[in-house]
């Protein structure tokens, strides 16, 4: 059994944070262990109320689940302070373990689940040991300051990422326009590729972001390589982004059960 871990936030809704991604890495087939930040009072409409955890217990978490389970990969979603980022990156620094690190930092809804100070100790202790990094747009531009619009500054911004010393980018294009959902990966080599779905027209996107980075940590401990888990998990979001649940009165979760069903799924890999 491959064991996977979450460090993230609780969404009382159930569609993102830790709650997606144990959805996540139970429909993958991976044992899900997590380590939980904050909790959050939230739902479809949106996040009504923040408690979060003491790095202090956030740190003992971690060190009982990992003292434990021979963790193969894990990935951290809602971090929320600079204090529970520098706990976690101190904990993790020695440790044989892939890390996805989704720099989760607005809700949909506009609260913020990141302090603003807090980006700079992401980008000094914890992207370092990072293998992979899932910014959308906002976020890739919170981190290196830069406007992006065009193909020309998404490159740009992922090369300036890479410099922070994670193994490689994958820059999500959800927040993009156009009549495709475009993730562009690029790796420290400068090789580059990208990953094209058709783009939903759907409310139903709560929790996009956790899922597909989640389906990446699960696809990770399976032994996937890198690229390999990244086109998989593209494909299980895909997936549930294309077969809402409708549930909910605002930007609803999406279906993590739809692969069950051989939902049919069509991703272009473009070299
Ligand atoms: N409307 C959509 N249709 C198809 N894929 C989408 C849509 N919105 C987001 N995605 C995909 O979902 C994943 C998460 O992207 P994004 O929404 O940008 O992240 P986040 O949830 O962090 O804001 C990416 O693979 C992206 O391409
Ligand atoms: C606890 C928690 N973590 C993360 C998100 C971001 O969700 P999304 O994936 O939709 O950006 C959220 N709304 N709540």
């Amino acid at each position: 059994m491959n064991i996977v871990l979450t460090i993230a936030g609780s969404d009382s809704g159930g569609g993102a944070g830790i709650q997606a991604d144990l959805k996540t890495f139970q429909e993958l087939n991976v044992f899900g262990t997590s380590v939980i930040t904050a909790l959050t009072a939230q739902n479809t409409l949106g996040v009504e109320g923040i408690y979060p955890a003491t790095s202090e217990f956030v740190e003992q978490q971690l060190n009982t689940v990992l003292q434990d389970f021979e963790v193969k990969a894990l990935k951290t979603g809602m971090l929320f302070s600079a204090d529970i980022i520098k706990t976690i990156a101190k904990n993790l620094i020695d440790k044989n373990i892939q890390i996805v690190v989704d720099p989760v930092m607005i809700a949909k809804g506009g609260q913020a689940l990141l302090q603003d100070e807090a980006v700079q100790a992401m980008k000094n202790e914890l992207l370092p040991i990072a293998t992979v990094l899932t910014p959308n747009i906002p976020e890739a531009e919170k981190i290196t300051g830069m406007k992006i619009e065009t193909a020309d500054d998404i490159q740009q911004a992922a090369a300036k990422i890479l410099q922070l010393g994670v193994n490689c980018v994958v820059m999500k294009g959800g927040h993009l326009e156009g009549p495709s959902a475009v993730d562009t990966v690029f790796f420290q080599d400068g090789s580059f590729f990208q990953l094209k779905s058709k783009r939903i027209d759907t409310k139903h996107t709560h929790g996009t972001g956790c899922t597909f980075s989640a389906a990446i940590t699960a696809n990770l401990g399976k032994g996937l390589s890198l690229k390999e888990s990244v086109i998989e998990a593209k494909k299980f979001v895909q997936m549930a982004i294309e077969n809402p649940l409708n549930i909910g009165r605002g930007h609803g979760p999406t279906n993590h059960f739809a692969h069950r069903f051989g939902a049919n799924v069509e991703v272009e890999i473009v070299e």
